[in-house]
C-alpha cells in the first residue's frame, strides 16, 4: 500500500479519502531536519502553507508521485524542483476563494468601524464611544489589484454594498472587468485614487515589494490597505512608517514576509492596524473544500489516473485529457520508436500535429511525445511531469508545428527526430477512437499497429528480399506475428515491418543487415501495454 504523510493540519474529510487507497500518516509540527529524515519513506505529502517543501526535502523524496497543497498558493513548495524530479505538485485553486474574499472584506469593515480595538476596550469594561467613529464603505472606492478568483469575488459583493470599484490586473482584459462592473486601471491611480486598496495577486519576482514606500506615499491619507494575498508584496518595514507617521489611515495584514510573524514593528501600531495569522482559508467550508479536493487528487494520482488540477503540467484538465489521451498514447508510441531509429543522441525533434489535433490544447500530446523520446534512455525516470524539462536540459531543440489538415485521418501526429546517427520521420495516426496506427516510416506509407517487438527494415523492392527475411528469421527460431512493406514506386526503395512474437536476439539483426539489398535494419522494442 502507498504511503501518504500529512504534515500540517487537514480536515478528516481529506483523510477518510486517502485511506481508501493508502497508508496515511498525520505528522504535524515536524522541523526541517525530521520531515527530511522520514520523507523517502513517502509516496505522497499532503501540505497547508505551514509545511516548506524545500530543494533539500524533494531530493531526499525519493518515492515521491505528488506533492498536494490544500490551498491555493504552492509558493512554500519548491515546484522547479518537484518538477525536474517528476514530482506533480497539485493545489485546490477554487476552495478557499470565497474564504479568503470574506476575510477581506471583514478586514475592510473592520478597520472602518475599529472592530477589534472596540471589542477589546468593552472588554476591558470600558464604554469608550466618541473614540471610535468610523467611516463607511458606501459610495467609497476600493482598488483590487489582482482581479483573478479572490479579487472578482471581492469587487462583487463591494460592488453590492454601494463602493465604486477600479482594478489593477495586467493579464486581464477590458471586457472582463467590464463584465464585473469594475474599472480597469494602471496601479499608479488606483494607487491615487483608492479609498481602499485590496490586494489579490501571486507573490512573484514582480510583485515582490510591489507596494513600498514609493507606491504607499501615492496612496490618499485616508486610504486603508488590506493584504490577504501574500506576505512580500508589501515592505512591511515601509508600511509600519507611514502608519506610524498616519500618512495613510490603516492596513489590515493577515499574510507576512516571514511566518509566524516574528518581531515586528507592526505589532507595536496602535488601532490604525488589523493583524490576523494567515486566516484566510481558515472556515471550516474551505477546509473541507481543500481537503477533499487535494486528496481526490492525491488518491487519484497513486491509482494512476490524472489530476484536476496540476500545477506543473499545464493544460491537462480532465475533460481534455479524456478526449487526448488515445492520442496522448499515439504520440508516446511514435516518440518511443523514432528514438530507437534516430539511435544515438537527438538534437533536434520537430512534432506536427496534425487534423484535429492542430489547436491549442493538444500541449500535452507533444509532452507525451518528448516522455516516448526520452523513455528508452531515462525509463521511469521521465514521466509527463519534468519530459519537457529533461528534452530542455538535454539540449534538444524542440519545434512545433499545428496542421489543420491530415490526409485521411481526423487527426495524426508526426515527428522528426535529427541526431548524431541521422534523421528519420514517423507518422501516426488512430483508427476508430483509439486503435493506434503506424501510417508512414521515412517518408514510405505503410498501416500497421505497433507491438512490443518489431523489425524495420530499408531495402531495395527486388524478389525474394521477403522470403530471405522470413527463412533467416525462422533459422533463430524468431515467430512473425504479421509483416507489412511500404513502398513508393515499383523495384525502387522500400521499408518492411514485421511484427514478433518474441525479442530478436542480440546475434540476428547483423545477420539481416547482410541479406543482399538490404540497407538498414532496426530493431525496435516499445513498453508492454
Ligand atoms: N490569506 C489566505 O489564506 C489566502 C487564501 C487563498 C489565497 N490566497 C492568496 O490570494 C492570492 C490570489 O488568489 P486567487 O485564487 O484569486 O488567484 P488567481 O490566480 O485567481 O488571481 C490572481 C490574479 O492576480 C493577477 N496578477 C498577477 N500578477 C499581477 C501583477 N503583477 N499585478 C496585478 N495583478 C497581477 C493575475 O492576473 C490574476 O488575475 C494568491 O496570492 C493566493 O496565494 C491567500
Ligand atoms: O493553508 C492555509 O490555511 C492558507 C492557504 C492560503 O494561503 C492559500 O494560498 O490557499
Amino acid at each position: 500500500m502507498p504511503k501518504v504523510l500529512v504534515s500540517d493540519r487537514i480536515d478528516q474529510s481529506g483523510i477518510d479519502i486517502l485511506s481508501q487507497v493508502a497508508q496515511v500518516d498525520v505528522k504535524t509540527g515536524l522541523s526541517p531536519e525530521e520531515l527530511i529524515r522520514i520523507i523517502p519513506d513517502y509516496d505522497a505529502l499532503m501540505i497547508r502553507s505551514g509545511t516548506r517543501v524545500t530543494a533539500e526535502m524533494i531530493a531526499a523524496g525519493k518515492q515521491l508521485k505528488i506533492i498536494g497543497r490544500a490551498g491555493v498558493g504552492v509558493d512554500n513548495v519548491d515546484v522547479p524542483n518537484a518538477t525536474r524530479q517528476g514530482i506533480l505538485v497539485v493545489n485546490s485553486p477554487e476552495g478557499n476563494t470565497i474564504a479568503a474574499a470574506e476575510h477581506a472584506l471583514a478586514m475592510m469593515l473592520s478597520l472602518s468601524r475599529y472592530i477589534p480595538i472596540a471589542n477589546q476596550s468593552v472588554k476591558e469594561g470600558k464604554w469608550e464611544r466618541s473614540k471610535f467613529l468610523g467611516v463607511e464603505v458606501y459610495k467609497k472606492t476600493l482598488g483590487v489589484v489582482g482581479l483573478g478568483k479572490i479579487g472578482s469575488h471581492v469587487a462583487a459583493v463591494a460592488r453590492a454594498m454601494g463602493m465604486q470599484v477600479l482594478a489593477y490586473d495586467p493579464f486581464l482584459s477590458a471586457e472582463r472587468a467590464e463584465q464585473l462592473g469594475v474599472h480597469l486601471v494602471d496601479l499608479d491611480l488606483l494607487l491615487r485614487e483608492s479609498d481602499y486598496i485590496t490586494l489579490h495577486l501571486p507573490k512573484t519576482a514582480e510583485t515582490y515589494h510591489l507596494i513600498n514606500a514609493e507606491a504607499i506615499a501615492k496612496m490618499r491619507p485616508t486610504a486603508r490597505l488590506i493584504n490577504c494575498a501574500r506576505g512580500g508584496i508589501i515592505d512591511e518595514a515601509a508600511l509600519a512608517e507611514a502608519l506610524k507617521a498616519e500618512r495613510i489611515a490603516g492596513a489590515a495584514l493577515d499574510v507576512y514576509e516571514e511566518e509566524p510573524l516574528g518581531e515586528s514593528a507592526l505589532r507595536e501600531l496602535g488601532r490604525n492596524v488589523i493583524l490576523t495569522p494567515h486566516l484566510g482559508a481558515s472556515t471550516e467550508e474551505a477546509q473541507v473544500n481543500v481537503a477533499i479536493d487535494v486528496a481526490e487528487q492525491i488518491r487519484d494520482v497513486l491509482l494512476g489516473l490524472p489530476a484536476r488540477s496540476a500545477v506543473n503540467i499545464p493544460g491537462l484538465r480532465p475533460e481534455i485529457l479524456e478526449k487526448l489521451r488515445p492520442y496522448m498514447q499515439l504520440s508516446e508510441t511514435l516518440g518511443y520508436l523514432v528514438s530507437q531509429l534516430a539511435g544515438g543522441r537527438v538534437e533536434t525533434f520537430n512534432i506536427r500535429l496534425q487534423g484535429e489535433l492542430a489547436n491549442n490544447e493538444s500541449q500535452p500530446v507533444v509532452v507525451a511525445a518528448l516522455k516516448g523520446l526520452l523513455s528508452h534512455a531515462l525509463q521511469e525516470r521521465v514521466n509527463y511531469v519534468n519530459a519537457s524539462i529533461e528534452a530542455k536540459e538535454r539540449g534538444i531543440r524542440v519545434t512545433e508545428v499545428r496542421d489543420p489538415n491530415s490526409r485521411d485521418y481526423a487527426g495524426s501526429v508526426q515527428m522528426t527526430a535529427v541526431g548524431s546517427q541521422g534523421e528519420h520521420t514517423v507518422t501516426g495516426a488512430l483508427l476508430g477512437e483509439e486503435e493506434i496506427r503506424i501510417t508512414n516510416i521515412d517518408g514510405f506509407p505503410i498501416n500497421v499497429p505497433p507491438s512490443r517487438h518489431m523489425l524495420f527494415t530499408l531495402h531495395r523492392d527486388v524478389p525474394g528480399i521477403i522470403g530471405n527475411i522470413g527463412s533467416l528469421l525462422g533459422d533463430f527460431n524468431v515467430n512473425i506475428a504479421s509483416m507489412q512493406v511500404g513502398r513508393k514506386i515499383v523495384r525502387g526503395d522500400a521499408v518492411m515491418v514485421l511484427s514478433l512474437d518474441d525479442p530478436l536476439p542480440e546475434n540476428v539483426l547483423p545477420e539481416i543487415t547482410k541479406v543482399a539489398g538490404i540497407r538498414d535494419a532496426y530493431t525496435i522494442t516499445l513498453p508492454a501495454s
